[in-house]
């Protein structure tokens, strides 16, 4: 059984093949003001997948876009999962379970799929998030901060004469120019501050947590840490393909 999985985030689509339960290589992403490359891969794939399902806490107009494409070229009617208050092994936190990102969901089932509980999951997306989760996969709760994207927009909008900085290259800690001193707040200080959240969350689990990064900035937010943590880039998309 071929199934395409779709993770509709608020920057970017990602999509995967899974084969019984298992993803295939790597996510593709796309952003999404343009889909078209999205739909040129899936017209070119060997073959049409036997069920689509999907996640979405992002574009309501990309999510009715991929509908459309996968009905008028496979006749398949993706699935979009919600957030459930017990499933994939994972017992919910919130009291009201429908209002947690259901891609923060998918992290914690992916995580036990993989066999990385008890975790810390964080999600460096749009959003970052962070969510404990006990070996028996029951959530602790979690919390929510703004990502690296999020942060430049925002002082953006305060402070419009502040360069838009790349934050790809390697960033020292203290810093000389405007520049880098923008870049080492966004990097060193995210980094900083998801460490001092694990180690709170470290503190206050009676379990061993092992932290697991997952998301578009995962692996560069990582290079900024004092501790070593489990990167897993498509954590989300291991999630909807370990749902039976
Ligand atoms: N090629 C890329 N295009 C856009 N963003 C990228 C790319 N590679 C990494 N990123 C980073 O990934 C982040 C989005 O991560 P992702 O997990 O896809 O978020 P979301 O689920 O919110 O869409 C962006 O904020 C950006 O910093
Ligand atoms: C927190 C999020 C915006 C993260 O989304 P992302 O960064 O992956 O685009 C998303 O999980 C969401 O919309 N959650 C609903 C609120 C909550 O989880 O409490
Ligand atoms: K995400």
């Amino acid at each position: 059984m071929t199934d395409l999985l779709i993770d509709v985030g608020n920057s970017r689509t990602k999509w995967i093949l899974a084969e019984d339960g298992h993803v295939r290589g790597a996510a593709r992403a796309v952003g999404h003001d343009d889909l078209v490359p999205l739909y040129d891969e899936w017209a070119a794939l060997r073959a049409a997948p036997q069920r689509v399902r999907g996640v979405s806490v992002g574009g309501g107009e990309a999510v009715a876009a991929i509908d459309q494409w996968i009905t008028d070229h496979w006749g398949l009617a993706p699935q979009w999962l919600q957030t459930p208050a017990l499933g994939g092994g994972i017992r919910v936190a919130y009291a009201d379970p429908g209002q947690l990102g259901t891609d923060r969901w998918l992290a914690m089932v992916g995580a036990r799929a993989a066999d990385y509980l008890p975790a810390c999951i964080v999600d460096c997306g749009s959003a970052i998030t962070l969510d404990v989760v006990d070996s028996q996969g029951r959530h602790q709760g979690g919390l929510i901060l703004p990502g690296l994207s999020a942060q430049q927009a925002g002082l953006a909008s305060v402070a419009p004469r502040l360069p838009t900085v790349d934050l790809a290259t390697k960033t020292p800690f203290l810093t000389n120019n405007t520049h880098d001193a923008l870049a080492s707040g966004y990097l060193h200080g995210t980094a900083m501050a998801l460490q001092g959240l694990i180690r709170r969350a470290m503190a206050a689990s009676t379990e061993r947590l092992t932290p697991l990064f997952t998301g578009g900035d995962a692996t560069l937010i990582a290079r900024y840490l004092d501790m070593d943590v489990r990167l897993r880039p498509d954590l989300v998309l291991e999630g909807l393909a370990s749902i039976p």
